[in-house]
């Protein structure tokens, strides 16, 4: 199975409602589609969101270090040879790990079709079905807790509650809605780099002493604040967990090292794909750390490809935050795995397991 052709798309999917976080306000998904061609007649699906505020990603960039840098290396690849494709992906540009990511999916996606496997039994195996949370965007107090109780009738049991702006307003934000979904809910927060580590742990200390029980607390300071999360860690009894400050196996071991944060939030659109993904977790399972696998605000294809390594890894990948497809209005992609709002599933199917994907526009 040789690869042919890769061909690139927009998908544009609607939200439900804004997606507002301390980084972003956000109305739609946007995806870069990559559908890889093979001369065995199979088709790989991979995807892409452009989360310049996180990755530092944008449309362009991904579609032109697709295009120009990834695709003239693939080109006459065999399928067969996934190690040796995955070092030409992840060796043939610095950074960009949002397109290799979306690359690196559609080779996994062939890998199991020619086995005539679901990816997450070429992964390992596992029972394929997973819960996630959904995240209530960051919002006046009356609306969060409005929607926190929306997502609690459409059956969601943790909820991810953004914050991290007025850490005054943040307090009470959190405060109200634990008043009205305690007993129904698990509350994880995520503060999207918003605070400092002073203020983390005031605001933490102010929740904990008023007896709102928080499962954790999502990247409290600055990206590059590795000592500020630590300092946060080493003072709160809320887990600390690591998300914009750790991409790759590198930045886990170091904040493994470090002792900088209690648990890993994986994504593949940092990692770089699936290889790194499954090494991060390997690297937890060693330290006996938890992780959560998390996506961007991005569709169902990507965001299926984390389900098979979220079923492969449920070992170590405790916490799903795959909760994209359920923050959109609808779901153009016809796929083996089904976003039923907090239940996801996976059907067997070979690969990724796409059949159609509505409202595609193709690249030139
Ligand atoms: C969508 C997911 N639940 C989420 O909240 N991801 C964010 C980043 C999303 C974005 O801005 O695209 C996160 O975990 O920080
Ligand atoms: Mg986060």
């Amino acid at each position: 199975m040789k690869i042919t052709d890769i061909r690139l798309g927009m998908l544009r999917v609607p939200l439900k409602t804004a997606f507002k976080t301390a980084l972003r306000t956000v109305n739609s998904t946007e995806d870069v589609v990559i559908i890889v061609e093979t001369d065995s007649g199979n088709t790989g699906y991979g995807a892409a969101p452009a989360t310049a505020v996180i990755t530092g990603d944008i449309h362009g960039s991904i579609i032109e270090a697709i295009r120009t840098v990834i695709k003239p290396r693939l080109l006459g690849q065999d399928i067969a040879d996934l190690n040796h494709i995955i070092r030409l992906i992840q060796g043939s540009i610095m950074k960009n790990y949002s397109a290799k990511a979306a690359v690196e999916m559609a080779v996994y996606d062939l890998f199991a079709q020619l086995y005539k496997a679901p990816l997450y039994k070429i992964l390992g195996g596992g029972v394929p079905k997973i819960t996630t949370d959904l995240t209530i965007s960051v919002d006046y107090i009356d609306k969060m807790v409005a929607d926190s109780l929306s997502a609690i009738d459409r059956g969601f049991e943790t909820l991810k509650v953004k914050v991290g702006k007025d850490i005054g307003v943040d307090i009470e934000r959190v405060k109200a809605i634990y008043a009205a979904v305690e007993g129904k809910a698990l509350i994880r927060l995520d503060a999207n780099q918003g605070w400092t580590a002073k203020e983390a742990v005031y605001a933490l200390h102010k929740l904990e002493d008023a007896g709102v029980r928080l499962e954790l607390v999502e990247q409290p300071v600055k990206a590059y604040d590795l000592e500020g999360l630590k300092y946060i860690t080493e003072r709160v009894h809320t887990p600390v967990m690591a998300d914009e400050s750790s991409f790759g196996p590198r930045e886990v071991i170091e904040l493994i090292k470090m002792r900088a944060a209690d648990i890993i939030n994986i994504k593949l659109m940092k990692t770089g794909g699936i290889a790194n993904a499954i090494k991060i977790a390997d690297i937890c399972s060693f330290y006996d750390m938890q992780c959560m696998i998390g996506c961007m605000l991005e569709g169902s294809i990507s965001v299926a490809a984390a389900v098979h390594v979220a079923v492969a890894k449920s070992d170590v990948i405790t916490k799903i935050d795959l909760d994209g497809p359920s923050l959109c209005a609808f779901d153009p992609v016809t796929s083996s795995v089904s976003f039923n709002d907090a239940d996801i599933t996976i059907a067997d199917a070979p690969g990724l397991g796409i059949t159609a994907i509505e409202g595609l526009e193709m690249l030139a």
